[in-house]
């Protein structure tokens, strides 16, 4: 035949050694804009894009020829099936351009927006909006943020958007998708992937719902009637977070037992002076801690651990960055001195160590095994790192606090943050995928996202909406185009690991007090998974670090199982209504 297995690994070498040139160079050019936004920069960064994508056709045209199917070596039929995926690289010159631009300008227009206050200064999302969104109780001046960031962001990117969406089913129309999501969900390599994603969030909606009503219960004893009604969604607003994607800034207002309030880690951190660099340390010593690797110098040297003080604009959504050459890692965070932001770090770090395990792999095999893995490997270590046992000995903490009720308050705050999630992180891609397919169509973008929100979060927006609107680009992950169903996998699949780890560990007792800081076994079992990278079909290493083939919600269940019993019988008194009968959302004037 025309190619045989032969020429077709002197192809994958010639790939190989010019890959690493070309991603390289584009990533030191985005690095580079994303930490001094000017158009000087973004031209850099476009340059090198088009370079890097005219690479990928050049290759990726070229794996067609080869008969994949009839070749031996494995690896190297998954390197050339790989190659022929070309994403945006497949679009024609001119409309590559305006694809990239328009990437840009919606990234840029999120990562520089800021509300103003009336005759005073412009806040920024990072640290300021956040900071009113988390510790504000005044409904009208998280309202004030709430509007005013979805003013800044959303409406200035909704006509882009509609092009966005054009030029990326374009795009993979030309690599033979039906549309960008399902050329987005092709990462997974499953045919049933949005069958057993309903199916885990199904399992999942007795956790949510019974979270939901009690919640809403204590927003209702704070806030009152008049904002809360005890049978209907929830105000978007008034959840600590802007999109309301985590509930944890009003452990507060949910605290279970009350008078026995958990202690202020952020206030504690403050005390002991810990500095952002701290912060790295002391997520990166969390690794090492367990036989893996330490990061490189270049990372110390080159990370933006902090929002510059010289003028500079800059991109603050926290990002790990792998620079494709075995020797250059970054992260860039515009870091605070909070546990929100440590156990962020803790996040970022994981990427960082899957980048370092996986770097003598082929570059196209330098990915986690599915997206959702590269995800739950920093929140695996979270789930660690946050538990009293390793606060405690990590000086965070004075005292252990373990009775009952000290346990249920800490499981409240640690489902405030995973479980309020879970339907956010799902219908973030089930709105795109409508999107995509068409199903959504673009004079009903914003009304469609509401109803997500609504059946899926059981939340409302605190004001009336229009199509003026956009509110889905008010997250970073909707104007940057970076897909989000990774997070809801991650969610289910960080406790399957959680639990295989701590089993690894020799940990006994429950699964929320375990914690596999220095266990080398638990090590040893991360890194035989980490070094595969997307080398291996994902079900076949999700097998070897937890016996499973399939995700399961078994050990998350497991693990919030004293809170749910406590959330069902404490609603059960209450009498409360799960779910959102009352299910429209009424803006009657706010006094
Ligand atoms: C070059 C590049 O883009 N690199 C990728 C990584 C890669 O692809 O290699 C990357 O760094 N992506 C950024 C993103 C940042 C964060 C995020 O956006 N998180 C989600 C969801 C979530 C929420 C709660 C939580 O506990 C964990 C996750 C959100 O905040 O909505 C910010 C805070 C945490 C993680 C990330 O690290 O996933
Ligand atoms: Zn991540």
């Amino acid at each position: 035949q025309l190619y045989n297995e032969t020429v077709a690994k002197a192809f994958l070498e010639f790939y190989e050694r010019t890959a690493q040139v070309v991603w390289n160079q584009f990533m030191a050019a985005a690095w580079n804009y994303v930490t001094n936004i000017t158009k000087k920069n973004q031209e850099e960064m476009l340059y090198k894009d088009v370079e890097k994508s005219q690479h990928t056709l050049y290759f990726g045209t070229r794996a067609r020829m080869f008969k994949i199917a009839n070749f031996q070596d494995s690896d190297v039929k998954r390197m050339l099936s790989k190659l022929l995926n070309v994403d945006k690289a497949a679009l024609p010159k001119e409309e590559l351009r305006e694809y990239n631009e328009i990437l840009a300008y919606m990234e840029t227009t999120y990562s520089m927006a800021q509300v103003c206050l009336n005759e005073g200064p412009c806040l920024p999302l990072e640290p300021d909006l956040e900071e009113v969104m988390a510790t504000s109780r005044d409904q009208k001046e998280l309202l004030w943020a709430w509007q005013g960031w979805r003013d800044a962001v959303g409406r200035q990117l909704r006509m882009t958007f509609e092009r966005y969406v054009q030029l990326s089913n374009k795009a993979a129309n030309l690599n033979g998708y039906q549309d960008m999501g399902a050329l987005w969900r092709s990462k997974y390599e499953s045919d049933t992937l949005q069958e057993d994603l309903e199916q885990l969030f199904q399992e999942l909606q007795p956790l949510y719902l019974n979270l939901h009503a009690y919640v809403r219960r204590s927003l209702y004893r704070f806030y009152g009637p008049e904002l809360i009604d005890l049978r209907g969604p929830i105000p978007a607003h008034v959840l600590g977070n802007m999109w309301a994607q985590s509930w944890v800034n009003i452990l507060d207002l949910a605290l279970p037992f009350p008078e026995k309030p958990p202690e202020d880690i952020t206030k504690i951190m403050q005390g002991q002076h810990w500095k952002p660099e701290k912060m790295f340390q002391e997520a990166e010593k969390f690794f090492t801690s367990m036989g893996l690797l330490s990061t490189p110098p270049e990372f110390w040297k080159n990370s933006m651990m902090e929002r510059p003080t010289d003028g500079r604009e800059v991109e603050c959504h926290a990002s790990a960055w792998d620079f494709y050459n075995g020797k250059d890692f970054r992260i860039k965070k515009c870091t605070e001195v909070t546990i929100e932001d440590l156990l962020s770090i803790f996040h970022q770090m994981g990427h960082i160590q899957y980048f370092l395990q996986y770097k003598n792999l082929s570059v196209i095999f330098r990915a986690g095994a599915n997206p959702a893995f590269e995800e739950a490997v920093g929140s695996v270590v979270t789930l660690s790192a946050s538990s009293h046992k390793h606060l405690l000995n990590r000086g965070l903490l004075s005292q252990q606090h373990q009775d009952k009720e000290e346990e249920v308050n800490f499981l409240m705050s640690v489902a405030l943050e995973k479980i309020a999630f879970i339907p956010f992180a799902y219908l973030m891609d089930l709105f795109r995928w409508k999107v995509f397919d068409g199903t959504i169509e673009k004079d009903v973008y914003n009304q469609e996202w509401w109803n997500l929100r609504l059946k899926y979060q059981g939340l409302c927006p605190p004001i009336p909406r229009t199509e003026e609107d956009f509110d889905p680009g008010a997250k970073f992950h909707i104007s940057a185009s970076l897909p989000y169903i990774r997070y809801f996998l991650s969610l289910v699949l960080q406790f399957q690991f959680h639990e295989a780890l701590c089993k690894a560990s020799g940990h006994m007792g429950p699964l929320h007090r375990c914690d596999i800081y220095n266990s080398k076994e638990a090590g040893k079992l991360l890194e035989d998974v980490l070094k595969l990278g997307s080398s291996k079909p994902w079900p076949e290493v999700l097998e070897k670090m937890t016996g499973e083939t399939k995700v399961s919600t078994k050990a998350l269940m497991t693990y919030f199982k004293p809170l749910l019993n406590w959330l069902v019988t404490e609603n059960v008194r209450q009498g409360e209504i799960l779910g959102w009968p009352d299910f429209s959302c009424s803006f009657e004037e706010r006094e």
